[in-house]
């Protein structure tokens, strides 16, 4: 983490690639306990079409699974693939013990429905943590795979703020892999926690109530600094390819949800766009495939004959 000049606010901007390399030093750890066992997780990346965002993510994954030790199978499409045929390969890899982790790189083309091919994957082998037992498992409670950006956001919490227990989080948006798993996730480390939407009243009011505020809106720089209460730990969720100009020539650019400028005036600490949440979201997918792995040698050994 790095803390700005005394001239400028006592803000800290939370270093996300920093936490990240922890993270994923910590899974190259547990990866090579489990060689010792004689087992090598495997991980099943799937692409459809060629949305160069989502090129690049899978590019990153590929390359992080390789770097802990996980044993990485990519498969890429076009986006005339039928869904028939990724359900297919989605059931091949199921049964195949060489796979403990199988992600499909959303967002998918229009002629495949997203939500059939979540459910498609085994529970077990969900390692983005979308499908609706592993949903349903983490508001009981119950041991299941998480989705991955909403922990990566936690482990900051956690390692920013220390206790979080008491503190009133707010949470803007209200999407499957991010804001009510990150609800789910919150409320489970005891904060209160309030679920932000495009309908709440008066948003800017209710945040300003907030210790912690976690913005996955998708809409750049909607957070202000009015928004915040001095203090506040803010976590930008959002990664919007906004354009720009410099010098005469358009660029593209990434923003967050918050406006950071204005934000870091009042917020202690606060994650960047890019560098903030974005490492942590492929870090927790290397940690999730481990999870993955030992929950199924964990199921395999109960259903073993005594
Ligand atoms: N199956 C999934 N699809 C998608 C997920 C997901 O968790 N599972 N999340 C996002 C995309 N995503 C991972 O897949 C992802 C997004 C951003 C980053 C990241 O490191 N961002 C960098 C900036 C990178 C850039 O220049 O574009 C940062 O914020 O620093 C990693 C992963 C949607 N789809």
């Amino acid at each position: 983490m790095s803390t700005t000049t005394p001239e400028t606010p006592l803000t800290t901007s939370i270093d996300g690639k920093a936490c990240a390399e922890r993270v994923l030093d910590e899974v190259a750890d547990d990866v090579a306990r489990l060689a010792d066992e004689g087992i090598i997780p495997g991980l099943a990346v799937i692409l459809v079409g060629e949305d160069p965002a989502s090129q690049v993510y899978v590019r990153n994954k590929i390359r992080k699974a390789e770097a802990v030790g996980i044993r990485s199978l990519e498969y890429r499409f076009d986006d005339t693939l039928p869904q028939a045929e990724l359900l297919a390969l989605i059931a091949r890899l199921n049964d195949d013990p060489e796979v403990n982790g199988i992600l499909v790189q959303l967002p998918l083309p229009a002629n495949i429905d997203e939500a059939s091919v979540i459910q498609a994957i085994l529970p077990a082998k969900d390692v983005d943590g979308f499908h609706r037992q592993n949903a349903g498992g983490l508001w009981q409670g119950l041991p299941s795979l998480a989705p991955c950006t909403p922990t990566g956001c936690l482990r900051l919490l956690r390692e920013t703020c220390g206790e979080l227990a008491g503190k009133h989080a707010v949470v803007i948006g209200r999407s499957n892999i991010v804001g009510k798993p990150m609800a789910a996730l919150l409320l489970d480390a005891d904060c209160t926690v309030s679920l932000l939407h495009s309908k709440s009243r008066d948003a800017a009011a209710l945040c300003r109530q907030a210790d912690i505020i976690v913005a996955a809106v998708g809409r750049p720089g909607m957070v202000d600094a009015n928004w915040l209460k001095p203090g506040a730990v803010v976590i930008d969720v959002g990664i919007n390819r906004i354009e720009s100009e410099t010098g005469g020539e358009r660029r593209t650019r990434l923003v967050g949800d918050v406006d950071f400028a204005a934000a870091s005036q009042v917020a202690s600490a606060i994650t960047p766009v890019p560098g903030g949440v974005g490492p942590m979201t492929i870090a927790y997918l290397m940690q999730n495939t481990v999870t993955a792995t030992r929950l199924q040698r964990h199921q395999a050994s109960a259903a073993e004959p005594a």
